[in-house]
């Protein structure tokens, strides 16, 4: 039984007549923890947004579970897919209130998620009562903390983890990096400059403009 979960096949990306991806070929696995390298401004996030059908390839064609994606299954795959993004601004409000809403949504209804989001907040450094402050006032790392403690409490198993430890200290970057990777069942994309991540073996995928080699 193939364990094929994501592939991208000979895709094409421009941007405003500029190429960004010349048929690129990605297949990623279950349990795969791969980190997408390359400059800034390589595509690295766009081939996240790409799977999320957040942005579009001009050529090629990406599956999912074998499936190719389009407009009409995009939502579904949404589902199973926690992506944490460099932009940390999901909302406004009570963090509380926050997160009860995320899990008001139909296919998060009936999900326990008090005592995981505590033992989660304790394991990331953040006090209880960080749940009754205002989202919009929290510092960086906070936010981005919290973005992930949601990320986790959706129960999924496969990751987008696009810059998440950028705002935190090393400590807390460790900390980050080891939770995500202790997980065998868990598949991780991610995007980081941050060399945390390169004290773990994970496989290396180097985004290099329209050379890539993965
Ligand atoms: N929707 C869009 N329309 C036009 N250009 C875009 C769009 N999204 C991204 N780009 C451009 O595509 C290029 C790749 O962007 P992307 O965010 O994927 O890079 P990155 O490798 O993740 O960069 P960084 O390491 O700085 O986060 C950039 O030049 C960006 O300006």
């Amino acid at each position: 039984m193939s364990s094929e979960l994501i592939r991208y096949k000979d895709i094409c990306v421009d941007f405003h007549g500029s190429c960004l991806f010349s048929n690129f070929n990605l297949t990623v696995n279950k349990g795969d923890k791969l980190i997408l390298k390359g400059r800034s401004g390589s595509g690295k996030s766009t081939l996240l947004k790409i799977l999320l059908g957040i942005l579009h390839v001009d050529d090629g064609e990406v599956f999912y579970r074998g499936r190719k994606i389009s407009p009409s299954n995009i939502w579904d795959i949404r589902k199973e897919i926690a992506y944490v993004s460099q932009d940390t601004d999901i909302g406004e409000g009570i963090v509380k209130d926050l997160i009860n809403e995320i899990f008001s949504f139909d296919h998060n209804q009936g999900r326990k998620y008090h005592r995981k989001r505590n033992s989660l907040l304790e394991y990331f450094g953040l006090d209880r009562s960080i749940v009754y402050k205002k989202f919009e006032d929290l510092s960086g790392g906070e936010k981005q903390r919290i973005c992930i403690i949601i990320s986790v409490l959706l129960g999924k198993e496969i990751f987008l983890l696009d810059e998440v430890t950028s705002a935190l200290d090393l400590e807390l970057k460790e900390k980050v990096v080891d939770f995500f990777l202790e997980n065998e069942n868990w598949t991780l994309l991610v995007v980081s400059h941050d060399n945390t991540w390169d004290r773990v073996a994970m496989d290396e995928v180097f985004v290099d403009g329209c050379e890539i080699n993965a």
